[in-house]
């Protein structure tokens, strides 16, 4: 049993290409870990780094309490899964599964019953003597698990091992993979870029953009209380609304949330008005999940939205609508660093969220005071936006009631599920894990 811990690693490829930057990770003992991201953000390159296939150009790799920079493959003790599972086309199912015992020596028939045991637990016992070429794309794909678990490594990788499969055999060899690797309880590294399959499997989520470390935690944790816009965005089918305002302190109410038409206000009592005011005068993103808007017939004054329904979708449990609603909506791509940023390496500290300002000395009501003393335009600043701004539809979910097309509906907005993030995209209360 392994426990992984990446400690400031980068790698830069020939070209200048900084595919990983000083990422800090802990993987426990035992956890099935998942690196989610975009195509290119760097999950291959950290799964073959830990694998001893490509070197790390900066920071340490520690596998069982030891550097293991300069470890071979084989001294790892790890074994991998790719995407298209390249089996011995010559050797039946058994022996490709037969392979690694033989190298490693050992009595045969004990072999020859961890095969057969192996390869029930996969679901491919009839299958045993079979050459791979007469096996479907998910009868490989568990033949090649079986010869990558057989020899009990203490590490298993696997990178994007399903994504050449159809829909209905993923979800069933999701559910398989994840059986397995529980039972037998090896730590294992699995590297994917769909969300589902990621928020189905993890024990914990990585989230990758560009090489650097989004956020880590619980699929939990990183849907509902996600560090970044980013990270918010990624983890959103159904997609959230991401509406950029202008935050305004207002002694007698509290920061008012001003979308432009419409706005929402956050209570003094509510525990971001702290880090809010810091931000009075300025742009921020409203993250708001579909669910998290719900039709009312008539709201409480600074808790709703309005909108005119435009466009319905049914999802089978529920209905999502589309509302004209006159807010501009933020780009998730074009908010935080980019590729293009040179300094756009993070710390990535697994688990420390972002922390930001706290109110000075003086306390809450004196910053509030001292605020609003500055005036107030008393139209929203138009040029000065978090990122690309566009306006486009409201997205609420309206349970199993179909709301007219074209009808106007308000909605309450649930404070406790909004989420706000500063114009750098990052979340303006510290996310703790
Ligand atoms: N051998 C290499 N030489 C130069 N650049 C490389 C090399 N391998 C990877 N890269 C670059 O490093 C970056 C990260 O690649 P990586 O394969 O790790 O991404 P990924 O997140 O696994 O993407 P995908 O999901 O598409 O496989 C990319 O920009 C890629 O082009």
């Amino acid at each position: 049993m392994t426990e992984v811990v990446l400690n400031g690693v980068g790698k830069v490829f020939p070209g200048d290409v900084h595919a990983v930057r000083d990422v800090h990770l802990r993987i426990g003992d035992g956890e099935l870990f998942v690196l989610l991201g975009p195509s290119g953000c760097g999950k291959s390159t950290i799964l073959r780094m830990i694998a001893g296939l490509e070197e790390a150009t900066s920071g340490e790799l520690w596998l069982n309490g030891g550097v293991a920079n300069d470890l071979s493959p084989r001294e790892r003790n790890v074994a991998m899964v790719f995407q298209d599972g390249a089996l011995y086309p010559h050797r039946t199912v058994g022996g490709n599964m037969m392979f690694p015992l033989e190298v490693a020596g050992g009595d045969r028939a004990e072999a020859r019953e961890r095969v057969a045991e192996l390869t029930r637990a996969l679901g491919i016992g009839s299958m045993i003597d079979r050459l791979p070429g007469t096996l479907s794309g998910g009868q490989r794909q568990r033949a090649a698990i079986g010869r990558a678990l057989i020899r009990q490594p203490s590490l298993f990788l696997m990178d994007e091992p399903l994504s050449s499969l159809d829909a209905g055999l993923r979800t069933e060899l999701r559910l398989e993979i994840t059986g397995l690797v529980r039972s037998t309880g090896t730590t294992t590294v699995y590297v994917t870029h769909d969300q589902v399959e990621a928020m189905t499997m993890a024990d914990r989520i990585a989230v990758l953009r560009d090489g650097v470390l989004e956020d880590v935690g619980t699929p939990e944790q990183i849907y509902r209380d996600p560090a970044t816009v980013f990270v918010a965005a990624f983890l959103s089918s159904p997609p959230i609304n991401l509406l950029q305002a202008t935050a305004w302190a207002v002694q007698d109410r509290g920061v008012v949330l001003d979308f432009g038409p419409q706005q929402v206000t956050v209570p003094w009592n509510d525990a971001r008005s702290p880090a809010l005011i810091s931000h009075h005068g300025g742009p921020v993103i409203v993250g708001l999940r579909p669910d998290a808007l719900t039709p009312v017939a008539a709201g409480e004054a600074g808790r709703t939205l309005a909108g005119r329904v435009r466009v319905l979708e049914f999802h089978g449990h529920d209905w999502l609508a589309y509302a004209e609603a006159g807010i501009p909506t933020v780009d998730a791509a074009a908010v935080g660093p980019g590729p293009a940023s040179p300094g756009a390496a993070s710390s990535g500290t697994a688990g420390a969220g972002p922390g930001r300002e706290r109110p000075g000395p003086g306390g809450l009501a004196g910053r509030v005071r001292g605020l609003i003393r500055r005036p107030a335009p008393p139209e929203p600043v138009e040029e000065e936006h978090a990122g690309h701004h566009r306006r486009s539809d409201l997205v609420f979910s309206t349970g199993s009631r179909r709301p007219e097309r074209g009808a106007e509906v308000r909605l309450d907005v649930d404070l406790d599920r909004m989420l706000v993030f500063g114009p750098d995209g990052r979340r303006i209360t510290a996310v703790r894990r």
